[in-house]
């Protein structure tokens, strides 16, 4: 089992928020976590770690982030506040855990028959879909039991996305978008399949903005949950990659920019559980 030290990964994952490229010879290279890779790999890569966490990713979870987790989708879906008549696309979906939210907010607004509303759960994986789908089903959250929704599952790359321009009147996409390989093509690509006034929001692990707590926060990642991934789910390097994955992300401010790039408007980010994680929103306008 290939493991690092809290300060070892500390070291290393200095001047590398940015996730910015190099070429190396011919072929552009990213990050995996800490290591770097060719561009054509990280997808693979990717993929192989949510392929062997899918079955196990719910209860990860919980245990990882003490349910937190929950709260933190809580919150993210009340700052959307779903409305009947929209159209959500729950990007990076996974299992499901936003949609289902998303859902059942919708449920507890006043008269359902007002105007159909619809979601797209899509996520590049199709085994965290089939979990997902499952759920749904348990959860009498399917197009067929629910009144006046309809949900769509479908397999599709995030950077690469397989809709029309202006389909939807919100993106949503949580804890997905670090995995990927250009960031800038998952913004791009929201912005396109969003609607003149669509909303974007995005929820994602962030930084501290207190040394010491970042410290803390640093021994936890790296010293608890590769370990706790390994006893739970047999599983070191693919919670050692989440753990690495999460300091290589930008920060809040450095990815504000992004999404103004992209060409969002009205863009701003909120911090939770002191930065741990925070919700950023954006509109198309
Ligand atoms: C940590 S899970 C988050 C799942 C769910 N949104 C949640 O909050 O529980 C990250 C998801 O991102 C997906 N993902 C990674 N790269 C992707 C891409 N390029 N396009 C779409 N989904 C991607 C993975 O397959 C995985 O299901």
């Amino acid at each position: 089992v290939h493991t690092r030290t809290a300060s070892q990964s500390a070291q290393n994952s200095k001047g590398m928020a940015s996730g910015a490229e190099s070429i190396s010879g011919k072929e552009k290279t990213t990050h995996f976590g800490f290591q770097t890779v060719r561009e054509s790999e990280k997808e693979q890569k990717v993929h192989e770690v949510f392929e062997q966490v899918a079955n196990s990713y719910d209860v990860m979870n919980d245990a990882m982030s003490l349910g937190i987790h929950r709260v933190w989708k809580d919150v993210f879906v009340e700052r959307l506040g779903p409305t009947h008549g929209m159209r959500l696309l729950d990007m990076a979906g996974g299992t499901g855990d936003i949609t289902f939210r998303y859902l059942r907010y919708l449920n507890n607004q006043p008269n359902p028959q007002q105007r159909p509303s619809h979601v797209t759960v899509s996520d590049i994986n199709q085994h965290m879909l089939n979990v997902g789908e499952e759920r749904a089903k348990r959860l009498g959250l399917t197009t067929d039991q629910l009144s006046n929704c309809t949900v769509a599952w479908q397999c599709a790359d995030a950077e690469k996305l397989p809709f029309p321009d202006a389909s939807f009147t919100a993106y949503t996409i949580a804890f997905g978008i670090r995995n990927c390989t250009h960031v800038d093509k998952v913004l791009s690509e929201a912005y396109r399949v969003l609607q003149p006034g669509g909303r974007f929001m995005c929820l994602e692990f962030s930084h501290l903005t207190n040394e010491t707590m970042q410290w803390l926060y640093d021994q936890y990642s790296f010293q608890v949950i590769p370990p706790m991934g390994q006893l739970l789910a047999g599983q070191w390097q693919a919670y050692q990659y989440l753990v690495e994955s999460i300091r290589r992300f930008p920060k809040q401010e450095q990815f504000k920019q992004m999404i103004e790039q992209a060409g969002f408007d009205q863009v701003s980010y909120e911090n939770l559980t002191f930065g741990v994680v925070s919700i950023h929103s954006g509109f198309k306008l």
